[in-house]
């Protein structure tokens, strides 16, 4: 249903989309992974017809996205990750101006404003203004108007940014309700395990490039490698990218990194081997678990 072929990408002096290739199928929900810088901002705004690459192509279901840029953004909602919202403007109204925006006749917004704030339910906020919101019911007001036209393809860029963990739950929940809806998605974020619930398909970008697309159902890669340090190192990120046989996926106040190693335990063991040699304070190195958030989830479900 999507297909990027060979697409390159450059700003001044630096080429940020190099010879990008790849296929989604319809009705997948797609993660795009990869490290900070890797291209992934850049790769959904040339998907969504908002930058011009160099070269390459772009199709989105029969559509050529780099010369019909109009019809491609019918088709598409594209959420970017620093979104804004008219904080003078009802819910209601920044609804109703994005659905014009869209197209959508006038006497048909009403009830395209219904039933998208029915999908997100935030039709009990309709009459409030962004700025009373909590940021996780502000992304749903943001994906609202993403979807308000029905489009076939969303690309959401780092949605789950700043959402408490229920939040982020119930926002994969809403991702699999789209998807079941008949939508195709493809989303960035740098939290892996929390992809895995929802996600069919992972690319991973690093540099520029796709570096691997596997099916999540029968991944043949490992879960993602936590590492925790004792105490924060400056130039974390520099000395993990040093490292040949990683993709570091997160890092967290130069302190807490997630890493995608192989699934081999010689390769797993070398890594320790690395990360002591460099000098890391390691006080944990292990696969990532959501068993965190799980406990969190019930906690907070039995006592509301
Ligand atoms: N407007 C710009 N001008 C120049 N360089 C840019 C610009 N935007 C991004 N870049 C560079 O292009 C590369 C890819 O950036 P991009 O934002 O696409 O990465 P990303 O994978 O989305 O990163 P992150 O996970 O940090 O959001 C980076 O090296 C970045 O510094």
């Amino acid at each position: 249903m999507i297909t990027v072929d060979k697409l390159i990408f450059e700003y001044p002096g630096l080429r940020a989309l190099d010879e990008v290739s790849f296929r989604i199928n319809q009705g997948s929900i797609t993660a795009l992974v990869g490290p900070n810088g890797a291209g992934k901002t850049t790769l959904l705004r040339c998907m969504a017809a908002l930058d011009q690459p160099v070269s390459g192509s772009i199709h989105i279901a029969g559509i050529d996205v780099l010369e019909q840029p109009r019809d491609c953004h019918r088709m598409i909602g594209y959420l970017s990750d620093f979104f804004g919202l008219y904080q003078r403007l009802t819910v209601r109204q920044c609804l109703h101006f994005v659905a014009r925006a869209q197209g959508i006749p006038d006497q048909d917004c009403e009830a395209a404003i219904v039933d998208v704030s029915h999908r997100l339910s935030i039709d009990d906020r309709l009459n409030m203004r962004p700025n009373e919101l909590s940021r996780g019911l502000r992304q749903r007001v943001a994906i609202a108007q993403a979807i308000i036209h029905k489009p076939k393809l969303v690309l959401l860029d780092e949605p789950a940014s700043g959402l408490d963990p229920e939040a982020r739950h119930e926002l994969a929940e809403l991702f699999l309700e789209l998807q079941h809806q008949g939508m195709t998605l493809l989303v960035s974020s740098h939290i892996l395990a929390e992809l895995e619930a929802y996600c069919t398909e992972m690319l991973v970008m690093r540099k520029g490039r796709i570096v691997e697309q596997v099916g999540v159902k029968n991944s043949t890669i490992n879960k993602p490698f936590k590492l925790l340090l004792a105490h924060a190192v400056d130039n974390l990120a520099a000395l993990l990218q040093s490292l040949p046989d990683i993709i570091v996926l997160n890092i967290e106040h130069n302190k807490l990194a997630l890493l995608q190693i192989a699934d081999d335990s010689q390769l797993q063991h070398a890594t320790l081997k690395a990360l002591l040699a460099l000098n890391l304070p390691v006080c944990e190195f292990a696969p990532a678990t959501s068993n965190l958030q799980d406990t969190y989830l019930q906690t907070i479900r039995h006592s509301s």
